[in-house]
Order: C-alpha cells, then structure tokens, then sequence
C-alpha cells in the first residue's frame, strides 16, 4: 500500500463519508470519480483497487499532483484497501469487463455479474457492517437486486449488505430528460427540472407528471412527450452506434460525486435504490427519489401519475426477474 499526499492542508470536518474505497479506480469512471472526490475534497481518504496495479499508481501521483493545482490537498489517495482492515463509509463500485455495447447495457450483465460474484467478499469487507455500497457497474438495477439476492440478508441483521445500504447510480437518465425537453422545446436545459425513475435503461420512467421549466409546472401534449420519450430511449442505442470504447467519462464522475454530497446531506435525489419499503411497488431495485438517513437509503417518492406508477412497477418486476435468472443462470464459475 502506498500513499500519495499527506493531508496537509485540512479544509474542513466532513462528518460523512469520512472515507471512500474505489472498486475498478484505474477505469474511465473510476478514476473520474477518484479525480472529482479528491478534487472537491469530499472526503478524508479514497482507497483505490483495481486489478491494474500500475495505472492505479499513474492516477493516485497524477490526481495528487492536480490536487495541488486546484489548491486543496485534504483528501488523501492510498492504492489498495485499508491496511488494517478498517471498513470505509462508502464502497463505489466501478469495476467492469470491458464494455462492448450494442445498444442494451443489460448485455454486461453476464460478464459484470460473475465479476460481482467475485468482488463480494472484498465489498463485503470493505462496508463492514454500515458502509454504503454504491454501484455504477452496469446492468445498475439488475446488479443492485443481484446483489441483494447474493447477499440474502434481511435489513435487520448485522453482517452481510443490508438492501438498504446498497444503491445504484443512475442520474443521468434525468440529466438526459432535461437534455431532450430542452431540444424538444428550443430552450437552455438548466431551465428544465425533471426527474426519470426506473431502470437505467429500457425501463426508464420519466417524470412528465413532474417537468418544470423555470421553476413552473410544464405540460407536454402527448405528441411532445412520445418524442422526448424517444429521445432519451435511444441515448444508449445512439452512444453504441459511435462505438467509442468509453463509457459517459465526464457526465458521471460528477454525477457520482454530486449523488455522494447530496447523501452527505441528506438531500433528495434520484438514485437506484431497495423498494422493500414502498408498499406499491414489487421488491426490487429500481431508480427513485431517495436520501440517506442514518447510513439507509430511505426512499421518498412524491406524488406520481398512475401511468408513471405502473411504469415504476413493470421496471421493479422486470429488474427481479432479470436478476433471478442471471443469479440462477450464470453461477461464478462459468
Ligand atoms: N450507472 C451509470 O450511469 C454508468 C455510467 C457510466 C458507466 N457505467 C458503467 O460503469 C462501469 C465502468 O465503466 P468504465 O468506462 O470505467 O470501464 P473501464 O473498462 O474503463 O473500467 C473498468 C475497470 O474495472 C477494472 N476491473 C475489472 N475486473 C476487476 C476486478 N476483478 N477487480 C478490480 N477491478 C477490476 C478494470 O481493470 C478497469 O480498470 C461499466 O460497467 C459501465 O457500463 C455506468
Ligand atoms: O455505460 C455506459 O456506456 C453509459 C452509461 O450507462 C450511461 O448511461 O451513462
């Protein structure tokens, strides 16, 4: 275990998370979620894993080295996990075989699941028995659930992953939402608010019910919101076709990080979340307003219209019966 930087300038007291460990932190969104944490010092320490051992090492003395540019030092990047075995406050998990996509992210799922299999142990140990794990690996929602019925342990139990402790990333559905209202209406996206809920993926809900622009309630006639909806549908489909080797490198380490201060707070946010506690809705992982409080991830979702909740619905049960298959499917071996 090495360290880069020794902390040297103090900036100010985070209460939580006071430490981070990165899973798969030499990838694209590891290593951009490293960069934002450590430049927003947002944290004391970020653990970095990975199987690349050396380009860890190239990104812990290189971010470090930008730390000192942007002038604050605080957070402290150490390559592997804690010496002592100290569990972290938030696990992120950002290791992935290598993305081949073709238009579906649930075409991950096989190889991301064994990988997952794999990691348990090491997340497991990292959270101890109160770390968040954050998941960004994709199919998001599928591996969340997967890793709830891996894991098999009830809210109330001590050990293991508790579903409410676990979360998955997927903001930049919404960001997409706001994206294409904008196109769809000629104006700057930072006047569009709206939310998509879901799966990160086909199963995508978004919020009409919820759309504001500049703050006021904004209603899309039904031919307006089949093209929005057909937009952002095919974001991922229109990503694979340029086939660019990469990942969303700079919208989501932002996001992440926007998502981790915003848990910080205890500020609402979308995020892929347990929906054990929504008694409307099928046990599973899907996208929903949520904050943490007291180290669980609560969800807190308003009101929504009855089309939005059935979508909400066929997304949980399709996201259960992916995971249940894929856990029965394709055991750790194969
Ligand atoms: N949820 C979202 O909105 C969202 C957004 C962007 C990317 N993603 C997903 O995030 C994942 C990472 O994307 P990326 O672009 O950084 O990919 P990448 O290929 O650049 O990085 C993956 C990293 O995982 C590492 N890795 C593989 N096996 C490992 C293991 N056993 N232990 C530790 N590390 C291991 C690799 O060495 C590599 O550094 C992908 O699954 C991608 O689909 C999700
Ligand atoms: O994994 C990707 O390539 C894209 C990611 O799921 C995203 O929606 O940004």
């Amino acid at each position: 275990m090495t360290e880069e930087n020794s902390g040297e300038t103090p900036v100010h007291s985070p209460t939580w998370p006071g430490s981070v460990a990165v899973i798969g932190a030499a990838g694209l969104i590891g290593a951009g979620v490293v960069e934002r944490l450590a430049m927003e010092a947002v944290t004391d320490t970020v653990y970095m894993t990975d199987l690349r051992d050396n380009v860890l090492h190239a990104h812990a003395i290189d971010i470090a080295e930008a730390q000192i540019l942007g002038g604050n030092t605080r957070t402290k990047l150490v390559v592997g996990p804690p010496a002592d075995g100290t569990p972290v406050d938030l696990v992120i998990v950002a290791a992935s075989a290598p993305e081949s996509p073709d238009g579906d992210r649930r075409d991950f799922l096989r190889a991301n699941l064994k990988l997952l299999r794999l990691l348990l142990p090491d997340i497991q140990r990292l959270a101890g028995e109160h770390g968040a794990v954050m998941l960004l690996s994709n199919p998001v929602d599928v591996l969340a659930e997967a890793l709830r019925q891996l894991s098999g342990i009830s809210p109330d139990q001590l050990s293991g992953i508790s579903p409410d402790r676990i979360l998955g990333y997927s903001l930049n559905d919404s960001i997409r939402f706001r994206a294409a209202v904008a196109r769809e209406l000629g104006v700057s996206p930072e006047r569009v608010a709206g939310l998509v809920l879901g799966e990160h993926g086909d199963g995508q809900v978004p919020l009409f019910s919820g759309l504001t622009l500049d703050g006021e309630t904004l209603n899309l006639d039904s031919d307006q919101q089949t093209r929005v909806t057909t937009d952002i549908t095919g974001w991922f489909s229109r990503w694979s076709a340029l086939k660019p080797g990469r990942s969303s490198g700079w919208t989501t380490p932002l996001g992440v990080v926007q998502a981790v201060k915003a848990m910080a707070t205890g500020e609402i946010h979308p995020a892929t979340i347990w929906t054990g506690s929504v008694d409307s809705l099928p046990d599973s992982f899907i996208s929903l307003p949520t904050r943490l409080e007291q180290g669980r991830m609560v969800p807190a979702l308003g009101p929504i219209s009855e089309a939005e909740k059935e979508g909400l619905t066929e997304a949980a049960k399709s996201v259960t019966a992916a995971a249940a298959r894929a856990v029965q499917d394709f055991p750790g071996t194969q």
